[in-house]
């Protein structure tokens, strides 16, 4: 009869809810015990009951009953009763007697389980044993979050999101032409970095009219809930700092750049990823910077992460660009003129790449270069490593990546364009003619805007415009005579899109107008009204914000009302309906004036850039160049001059994008996308796809949840609560769900749940089974060959895990891992034995006996288990060696890179060395103090 004495701690084997018992009283061979936490007393016959003494041991963590904690130094025992020993969070001496422990106790351990009697089947232990397998498969493999997306495995989006999202702290500038895919690719990018923990909290900005497309965007694509704040959001929460209510936040730019409160918050609330959308607005110029850079330079000196997104990073001007890659990276982009200097030895150094790339045998004069190029770099032990047969290949793979780096536009920008990715349909070009009305010809001659957009200068009381001017006429016609084909149409000015719209109305066609005037709630039911293919509006009328950002592509075809200025914009009217997705040549409507501005205009693009028909990376530089003459021949037509232009811009266009080719274009193109390693990407996601574990995986887990599952049509199922669902089960609500597990399906049909192993249901059930304790303490009866019946093992996993702070990210160098164990009742280790090869056999005895044998077996048990983990302690050395190593190299590699960069840049400061240092031993403090945790236990009966 164990020894009771009042005072004591014990838990019921039978009834472990009830929390951590008290011995009352012990009289007549019966023990009273007082559960606190439940309100319960209960009495037992002191000779059989199902109680366990409780008894922590040096090492282990205890609570106390005010809720203060502290590691157990010493055990002490005075007549029956323990005291603790040890110090408490803040390291100070402590002790505590057991009858102050915590009442709310649970005992979710495996032995604690085990040993009080909380048995699983086999089968939930099995599902346990999947679960911890898979989740360190999950974690090695190398497309991981770039799976679980509703989205199309694109190559160079896969490229990009698996070359960025495995950085620690990722600072990219994503500037794919318009519509290959940036947002889809920052998605990915997020979606991994918050799968794998990298990321937790994130920030999205995007102009006001893009709200609530990315909303959409990353709730469909990726399962990501985003909250948006806008001003009733913000004032709804009465929290000191609302930004803090949630973890992941979309809102405006301008809603933060021009509110100091909101800027103030959003800058406190802490970031691990800031995400900005369309960030060519982010104007700079050494005399000035605007409120949104200023907001978005402070928010990258606080959030590790920073993405930014833009299709036209030149818009505003090379400075704008250069102070945008300054965002990213401060220590490589350091001096305006020093990066137009590296601009111009672009030719040279990607003349160097291509050798490393293409020659088999690379010749002195190419080795004497590359040598000069690398002098700074601090990379002398890889450049002799050129000369090894053995280790060249490497090397040279190395020293691409590292001229890429340090001196071209660096790792920070990726840029993808039709003209590479391919596949892209055509685009057809649509030219009108027009008499120019006589009251347009008095347009003044020093506002080339006015000139575009006459209709701008019509006299108020000469009636309505729209009535007079002949493009409206020809617009109407066109639009009736496509009918009924949706047609986008885009304008400079808001006003001309409200009365265009009013025009086509009256002209009885089915138009909805999209402007800055508009509410966000407007401008979505208007772009929604459009994109509805049964009754929606046949035509969207924008100005020229509308051409932003938005997805159209179920349109074909584009009609511009009139031309920007600017090359970047004419891409970007276009890019609404030439986007990943479209499925038809494009056709682009374009009316002008005949010999005016408007004409001039249409020539400059068409016979000068060839900007309808393709985008022209050329177009920025020369509308720089020729600019002045443009806007006077604007001003002042000179056919003769005109000329003169067009077959200029040809010329400088051609010439420029021979340059850009060799250059600057080409580095990018390195950079941006290596078809050999995306197309091996895409292969890892497919075989994903393929792999056929998840579903008969799901199926256990449903069954051991009470989830019932019904056949909906090939690949596709019905998920129901059942009427014994064990608990709340993760993203399955009281109506069920239909799921698919094929891509096709799942990107065809957004009604259903596109389950991979990364959407959150199944996420969400795998954390429930490791971190619930669910099947961590079973008792099986098995049988296998080599095995003679009647023997008793006990099989044991440990979990090798590093613990750090969080924003060390440690799990990059040392993943948790599991170790399996298998001892006979004589201590024989059978490890050699696979898992699945002991195969389950139904149980003769019931869970009473059960409880029983293992109560009797309890010492073998225990020194088994200490077997184990002194064999797994034996192991643990090995994982630290190596993940030190791990860490070591890499944090060596980054030491370097920014010692090579200081050598050519003094704003490298002397403490962001030293913080890489620090860091470095910190996570070696952390990797030496790595530990091992039982994870799960079985005691087997063999058959
Ligand atoms: N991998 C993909 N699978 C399915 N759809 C995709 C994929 N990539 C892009 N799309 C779709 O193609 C369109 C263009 O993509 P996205 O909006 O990401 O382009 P973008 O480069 O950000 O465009 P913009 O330059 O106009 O901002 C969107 O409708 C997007 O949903």
């Amino acid at each position: 009869m164990p020894d009771f004495v009042p005072g004591q701690r014990w838990i019921s084997e039978t009834e472990p809810e009830l929390g951590l018992g008290i011995v009352l009283a012990v009289e007549h061979s019966r023990v009273t015990m007082l559960f606190i936490a439940s309100s319960e007393r209960r009495t037992y016959a002191a000779n059989n009951a199902p109680l366990t003494r409780v008894r922590f041991n040096p090492g282990e963590t205890v609570e106390s009953v005010d809720g203060w904690k502290m590691k157990v130094e010493a055990v002490r025992e005075q007549q029956g009763i323990l005291t603790y020993e040890g110090n408490d969070e803040d390291g100070a001496p402590t002790r505590l007697e057991e009858m102050e422990l915590n009442h709310f106790l649970q005992f979710n351990k495996p032995q604690d389980r085990l040993f009080t009697g909380q048995l699983d089947s086999s089968a939930t232990f099995r599902l346990r044993h999947a679960t911890l397998n898979l989740l360190g498969r999950l974690e090695q493999s190398e497309v991981r979050g770039l799976c679980g997306g509703r989205t199309s495995a694109i190559p160079h989006q896969l490229y990009i999101a698996h070359e960025v999202a495995r950085r620690a702290a990722p600072r990219v500038l994503l500037a794919d032409e318009v519509g290959l895919g940036k947002t889809i690719e920052a998605g990915l990018i997020m979606h991994h970095q918050l799968l794998t923990g990298r990321a937790e909290r994130v920030l999205i900005l995007v102009p006001e009219p893009l709200l609530h497309q990315w909303l959409v965007e990353m709730r469909r694509r990726f399962n990501l809930r985003f909250s948006l704040f806008d001003e009733e959001r913000y004032a709804e929460t009465g929290e000191d700092n609302p930004f803090q209510t949630e973890q992941l936040v979309l809102c405006s730019l301008d809603f933060l750049a021009n509110d100091p409160r909101h800027r103030a918050h959003a800058l406190a609330a802490g970031w691990d990823l800031c995400v900005v959308d369309e960030a060519h607005h982010l104007e700079w110029s050494e005399e000035q910077a605007s409120p949104e850079y200023a907001l978005v330079e402070a928010l990258g000196q606080v959030s590790p992460g920073l993405l930014l997104l833009t299709a036209t990073p030149e818009q505003l001007g090379k400075q704008s660009h250069f102070a945008r890659l300054r965002l990213l990276d401060p220590d490589r982009f350091y001096s305006y003129e020093r990066f137009l200097e590296e601009e111009r030895e672009y030719e040279a150094l990607a003349d160097v790449i291509n050798h490393l790339l293409d020659d088999p045998a690379l010749d002195l004069n190419t080795l004497a270069r590359l040598q000069a190029l690398i002098t700074q770099d601090l990379a002398e032990e890889t450049f002799a490593r050129l000369g090894n047969p053995a280790t060249a290949a490497q090397a040279r793979q190395d020293l691409i990546q590292l001229l890429l780096d340090r001196h071209g536009t660096g790792r920070i920008l990726f840029r993808n364009t039709r003209a590479t990715v391919q596949g892209f349909p055509a685009r057809e070009l649509l030219g009108h003619a027009l008499p120019l009305p006589a009251a347009y010809r008095a347009a003044p001659d020093d506002d080339p805007a006015a000139r575009l957009h006459p209709e701008t200068l019509f006299p108020k009381d000469a009636g309505d415009w729209w009535k007079q001017d002949p493009r409206v006429s020809w617009l109407t016609q066109t639009l009736k005579q496509l009918r009924p084909a949706k047609v986008l149409v885009i304008c400079a000015k808001a006003q001309t899109a409200i009365d265009l719209e009013e025009a086509l109305r009256v002209a009885g066609i089915k138009a909805a107008a999209f402007h800055e005037g508009l509410s966000i709630v407007a401008r979505d039911r208007a772009a929604a009204w459009f994109a509805d293919a049964e009754d929606g509006a046949q035509v969207l009328v924008c100005s020229e914000i509308g051409s932003e950002g938005r997805n159209f592509q179920f349109a074909h075809h584009l009609a511009l009302f009139d031309l920007p200025l600017n090359p970047d914009l004419l891409e970007q009217r276009i890019g609404r309906l030439d986007r990943i997705g479209q499925a038809d040549t494009i056709r682009i409507h374009a009316a002008y004036f005949e010999g005016g501005a408007q004409h001039l205009l249409f020539r400059w693009y068409h016979e000068g850039l060839n900007a309808f028909a393709q985008p022209n990376p050329a177009a920025p530089a020369v509308f720089a160049r020729l600019h002045g003459e443009l806007i006077d021949l604007l001003l002042r037509p000179d056919p003769a001059r005109e000329n003169a232009l067009i077959a200029e811009a040809a010329r400088l266009s051609a010439a420029i994008q021979q340059a850009l080719h060799q250059g600057r274009d080409r580095l990018l193109e390195l950079n941006s996308c290596r078809n050999e390693e995306a197309g091996r990407l895409v292969a890892l996601v497919q075989a994903e796809d393929a792999d056929d574990k998840l579903w008969p995986y799901l199926e256990q887990v449903f069954d051991v949840y009470g989830v019932n599952v019904e056949e909906h049509s090939e690949d596709c199922h019905i998920l129901q609560q059942g009427e014994h669902l064990r608990t709340q089960f993760p993203e399955l609500t009281e109506d069920g769900a239909t799921v698919t597990l094929n891509r096709r399906i799942g990107l065809a049909r957004e009604d259903m749940l596109f389950l991979t192993w990364e959407h959150p249901m199944v996420r969400g059930a795998m954390d429930l089974i490791v971190n619930g304790g669910q099947g961590n303490a079973a008792l099986s009866v098995v049988r296998h060959p080599d095995l003679d019946p009647g023997q008793l093992l006990v099989e044991a996993f440990y979990l090798v895990d590093c613990t750090a702070p969080k924003r060390l990210r440690i799990g990059r160098y040392f993943p948790p891992t599991l170790l399996r164990f298998l001892y006979d009742q004589t201590g024989d280790n059978l490890g050699a034995l696979p898992f699945d090869s002991l195969i389950d056999q139904p149980r003769q005895f019931d869970r009473e006996q059960a409880v029983e044998l293992i109560r009797g077996q309890r010492k073998l048990i225990t020194q088994l288990l200490a077997l184990a983990e002194r064999e797994a302690k034996a192991k643990l050395p090995q994982f630290v060696a190596e993940s030190a190593k791990r860490m070591v190299d890499a944090e060596t590699r980054e030491l370097k890179r920014m010692v090579a960069l200081k050598r050519v840049n003094p704003n490298v400061r002397k403490e962001e060395l030293e913080r890489i240092k620090e860091e470095a031993l910190e996570m070696n403090a952390c990797i030496q103090a790595a530990n091992l945790r039982l994870d799960a236990v079985r005691v087997i009966i063999t058959a």
